[in-house]
């Protein structure tokens, strides 16, 4: 999935974040987002993963605005996209395996219940959370629910990852372990936008920067 983001310009209360960004990536391409905190790399991660709608500007999915999709060009692009929030954004009062079910449900209507809690399953496994699945998601460690959100992100076998602070949470061996497999993504041809200040994950992914610091420090000083 090649992604662009187009004079994109945002102002929160008034306040300029981003005023004409610019910045594109290609599949198989990490964009990562860097910058201070409070530069705006949480507001672009939800511009970029169309929760917020920016004042200016356009987001273009292989060429297509986001805002100009029909209806099923729409769906089609929300299945392509795997995101994850920076706090898992799992839905605390269900069980994992709820959680998990309720992308495939939305979104792959065409998979039999065997083949939705075959990829469950082993997605569970692969991150250790297989155990937790008939547990309510309140009960897992702020690191195991960052899994559980990248988990649920990759479930639907997304073209394209968007992932806010990524690792932040999670332990040394499992940030090894979620970098390698970030890598072996962008080499299947999955499109990365990462919004992070880690130096593993600029040096490790990055094809593309977008430093937002200049421009926080234009609207603000
Ligand atoms: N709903 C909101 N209401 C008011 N201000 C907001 C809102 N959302 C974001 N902001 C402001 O927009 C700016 C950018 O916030 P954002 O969360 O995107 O920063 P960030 O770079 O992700 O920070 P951090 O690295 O600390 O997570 C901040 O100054 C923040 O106060």
């Amino acid at each position: 999935m090649q992604i662009e983001f187009k004079n994109i310009s945002h102002s929160v209360k008034s306040r300029v974040i981003f005023s004409d960004i610019n910045a594109h990536v290609n599949s198989g391409e990490c964009l990562v987002v860097s910058g201070r905190s409070g530069c705006g790399k949480t507001l672009f991660f939800s511009i970029a993963s169309d929760i917020i709608r920016p004042d200016g500007g356009e987001v273009l999915i292989d060429g297509c605005n986001v805002h100009q999709m029909n209806a099923q060009k729409y769906a089609d692009f929300r299945k392509d996209l795997g995101v994850v929030f920076q706090l898992s954004g799992l839905i605390s009062n269900l069980t994992l395996e709820e959680n998990f079910l309720l992308p495939l449900n939305r979104h792959c209507k065409e998979l039999d219940k065997k083949e939705k809690y075959n990829r469950i399953n082993a997605l569970a496994e692969e991150f250790a959370l297989r155990q937790y699945l008939p547990q309510r998601t309140e009960m897992l460690s702020s690191g195991q629910a960052s899994l559980a959100g990248l988990a649920r992100a990759l479930l639907l076998k997304p073209r394209a990852v968007i992932w806010d602070a990524p690792m932040t949470e999670i332990d040394e061996q499992w940030s090894h372990y979620v970098l390698k497999l970030l890598l072996k993504l962008k080499d299947q041809g999955t499109t990365l936008v990462l919004c992070s200040n880690r130096k593993e994950v600029i040096s490790n992914l990055a094809d593309e920067q977008l430093e937002l610091n200049e421009l926080f420090c234009l609207s603000e000083c």
